[in-house]
């Protein structure tokens, strides 16, 4: 089933709701405007040689990786800022395999959200080589709402709001303008109600939000479980959430981390951007990359986030050596 992540007008085609720029969540590139990761030399642990090798994902496993489908594979995939054509991803590479939880980390301006955005095709960026195929088909020849419509859900670091429109008339659209994509027939306001109403205890929302606008007024925390609120309506083979722990209090945190673990299935993957080794205890990773200049530099298991999380980044640069 074609899956996207947030469309637009009723009239419209589904289309990929993208924030033009990171400054300025209020301008959008399509009609949705209409609507509205060691060590220290005495405790390097015994293991991590291995565990920071650079590898393909299903080697680090060990897992045979015929028994997976390939969802995601991104090859030496470069890019720049549209406007300065300055490069930021310098030969990223990744494969994801269905059913698959891989989590980016790395310090801050080091690519992460550049890689999301340029996955979902951000005009902000420029694609000057490299390759990206999503289940089977040329991701980069697709625009926008084509891969979300392909299963490409991508949760926004800074979720925006959107004035005039509510929550559950915003999602109703989306989620119809995907029904109509798929030859399936509209959900009616009421009918929308019943399919949505059990979604939202999943994060653990009251039904109030969806009478509200579109994140306005939403606090740090209720933004990103509305994030959620719209994959579990929305569904994707292939989510990535960006930092959607950020801001987030115990309690909200391990709802969000529930709430994601509940739309895990063997078949659809997620990859998780976060600074944070919390908020993977809760969604077990598979994989962790650690990004740093525009490159992914390891790969590895949870031990890579636990030694970030004691030594800081220092010791991924160190253990290069
Ligand atoms: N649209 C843009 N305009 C100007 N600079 C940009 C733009 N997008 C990204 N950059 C720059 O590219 C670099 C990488 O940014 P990016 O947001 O991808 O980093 P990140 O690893 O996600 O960081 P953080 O952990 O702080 O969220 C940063 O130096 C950032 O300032």
């Amino acid at each position: 089933m074609a899956r996207f992540c947030c469309a637009c007008s009723p009239q419209s085609s589904p289309l990929t709701f993208i924030p033009k720029s990171s400054s300025n969540f209020r301008a959008f590139t399509c009609s949705a405007t209409r609507l509205l990761s060691i060590r220290t030399p005495s405790r390097r642990p015994l293991s991590l040689t291995a565990t920071l090798a650079t590898v393909h994902s299903a080697e680090a496993s060990g897992v045979d990786s015929r028994d997976k489908k390939l969802l995601l594979e991104v090859k030496d995939l470069t890019a720049v800022i549209s406007e300065s054509k300055q490069q930021i991803l310098k030969g990223v590479n990744l494969v994801v395999y269905e059913g698959e939880v891989h989590a980016v980390m790395g310090k801050n301006g080091s690519g992460k959200s550049t890689f999301s955005k340029v996955l979902v095709g951000h005009p902000d960026y420029e694609v000057t080589g490299g390759t990206v195929v999503f289940k089977g088909e040329n991701l980069l020849d697709m625009d926008p709402e084509e891969r979300a419509l392909a299963g490409l859900f991508m949760s926004f670091q800074s979720p925006v709001e959107i004035p005039g429109v509510s929550n559950i008339d915003f999602l109703n659209m989306a989620y119809n303008a995907q029904r109509r994509k798929l030859g399936l027939p509209e959900l009616g306001p009421i009918e929308f109600y019943g399919y949505i109403s059990p979604k939202l205890d999943i994060v653990n929302m009251k039904i109030d939000f969806l009478n509200r606008n579109v994140n306005e007024g939403f606090s740090g925390g209720e933004r990103k479980r509305n994030e959620i609120l719209q994959l579990a309506v929305l569904g994707a083979d292939l989510a990535i959430l960006d930092e959607i722990d950020s801001g987030l209090d115990i309690d909200a945190l391990k709802d969000v981390a529930k709430a994601v673990n509940g739309l895990l299935t063997p078949v659809n993957s997620v990859l998780i951007i976060t600074h944070y080794l919390r908020l993977l205890e809760f969604i077990k990773p598979t994989y962790i990359h650690v990004m740093e200049d525009g490159r992914i530099v390891k790969t590895g298991d949870i031990s890579i986030a636990k030694v970030l999380e004691e030594e800081g980044y220092k010791a991924i640069s160190e253990a290069q050596l």
